[in-house]
């Protein structure tokens, strides 16, 4: 299965990726979790990255493409993957449009989780709290301005994504406002399993 979950930060895109993970076998393919370990690492794309991911803006695309492109080309993701964090732009989905065709590959799935925008600082907040809780270190980019440009940047960037498969039938929607176990039972529903 391949799969997309497309939604703004904070509409609970890891958790649902993570349950899929654990259910279906498939790999998580996180941009934001690859460019923090590069990031983490000190290697050229996460030097290049390290500050527009500091400011909330996103990297450029062809970066993003690349470590999407090497990853999709690895031999555990064949069985099938689930996209989180990517694409974030149009040119990005045209982009793997292509390398999945050039791969034989088609999607399964591309699911929105829809969330009212006036939640999600909330929610990233509580997160937050949580991992200082648990002495976890903080992500750079969870503060309130690094925040409101993710948002602005899924506005205006990442927004016109869903139209784009909507345009080609593909889209699923699903309400991400509803309880965590509410939400998986809906994309199980639209996935058939
Ligand atoms: N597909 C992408 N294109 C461009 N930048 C990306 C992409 N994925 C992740 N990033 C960068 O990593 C940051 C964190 O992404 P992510 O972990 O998906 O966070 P969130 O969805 O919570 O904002 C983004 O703000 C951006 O700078």
């Amino acid at each position: 299965m391949k799969l997309i979950l497309l939604g703004p930060p904070g509409a609970g895109k890891g958790t649902q990726a993570q349950r899929l993970v654990e259910r279906h076998g498939l790999v998580q393919l996180s941009t934001g979790d690859m460019l923090r370990a590069a990031v983490k690492a000190g290697t050229p794309i996460g030097l290049k990255a390290k500050d527009v991911m500091a400011r909330g803006e996103l990297v450029s695309d062809a970066i993003v493409v690349g470590i999407i492109a090497d990853r999709i080309a690895e031999p555990d993701c064949a069985k099938g993957f689930i996209l989180d964090g990517f694409p974030r732009t149009v040119a990005q989905a045209e982009a793997l449009d292509a390398m999945l065709a050039e791969k034989g590959m088609k999607l399964d799935g591309v699911i929105e989780l829809k969330v009212d925008e006036g939640i999600l600082v909330g929610r990233i907040e509580k997160r937050v709290a949580e991992m200082t809780a648990r002495g976890e270190p903080v992500r750079a980019d969870d503060n309130a301005e690094a925040l409101k440009k993710r948002l602005d940047a899924y506005r205006e960037q990442t927004a016109p994504v869903s139209g784009y498969y909507a345009s080609k039938g593909a889209l699923k929607t699903v309400d991400g406002m509803a309880p965590i176990d509410d939400v998986t039972k809906a994309i199980a529903a639209h996935l058939g399993v």
